[in-house]
């Protein structure tokens, strides 16, 4: 497993790897974490924090394109984190509340990005609407208090699972699945893409993965640390 540290982002800790989340038979690795606020009123309210994990094969996937980039060049190349949205590997993404948000508001505003996005590139169709429909039925009648995490699955093959934790546990099974690949790279792109909703999860990545990318070679890398370190925040 590639070789990473936890992050804290206010006072949410992101654990270095997540074993087999709900919809994956995988180890995943923290790839970044931040936090998303908005602009209210002149000040910056933060309402969530993000982690993404990555599954061990994004590292040599890419290797291909982007080792010997710096972390600046990652942070602003659009193409970057398109290949992490889109590339063929799993990703699971924690989102956990910081201020409590309704499952109605949490699931809108995704839905909206989603929308935005899809019409945007020209490839919002009935099946992207209806995908949308049963995202939104999926958060109807859950809220989310400060501490609560949102956790998505993305498979490679198109899938979007979606389950919830009340605490920093992360539950075996999901709470639903939806069978859309443009369903499941939009929400993430909603995060990390070209208009992502958290620039720090981006800053985040793009520094953890230029280094990771730096240390990378043929071999699967092997984390050397001592466990000291190991558990340094970053
Ligand atoms: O994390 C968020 C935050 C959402 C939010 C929802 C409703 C409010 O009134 C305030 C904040 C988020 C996300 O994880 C993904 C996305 O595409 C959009 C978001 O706003």
């Amino acid at each position: 497993m590639a070789c990473v540290t936890k992050l804290q982002v206010e006072n949410y800790v992101f654990p270095p790897t997540v074993v087999k989340p709900p919809g994956s038979n995988s180890i995943l690795f923290l790839g970044g974490a931040g936090n998303r606020g908005l602009e209210i009123e002149g000040k910056f309210v933060k309402f969530t924090v993000i982690g993404v994990y990555l599954e061990e094969s994004a590292i040599p996937f890419l290797a291909a394109k982007w080792k010997g980039k710096s972390s600046e060049e990652l942070t602003h190349s659009v193409e970057f984190f398109s290949d992490i949205i889109t590339g063929p590997f799993e990703k699971f993404t924690r989102v956990t509340m910081i201020l409590p948000l309704t499952g109605k508001q949490y699931s809108e505003k995704v839905a909206e990005n989603c929308v935005a996005y899809w019409k945007a590139i020209g490839t919002y169709s009935d099946a992207e609407s209806q995908s949308i429909e049963k995202f939104l039925n999926v958060f109807q009648s859950e809220n989310f208090p400060p501490g609560a995490s949102i956790l998505f699955t993305q498979s490679p093959l198109g899938s979007l699972t979606i389950s919830f934790s009340k605490d920093d546990s992360v539950p075996v099974t999901g709470n639903a699945v939806i069978e859309n690949k443009l369903l499941a790279e939009a929400v993430l792109e909603s995060i990390i893409g070209k208009h992502g909703v958290s620039p720090a999860a981006k800053f985040s990545l793009a520094k953890r993965v230029s280094e990771l990318l730096e240390k990378s070679n043929a071999e699967a890398p092997v984390c050397e640390k001592p466990e000291s370190e190991e558990s340094a925040i970053q």
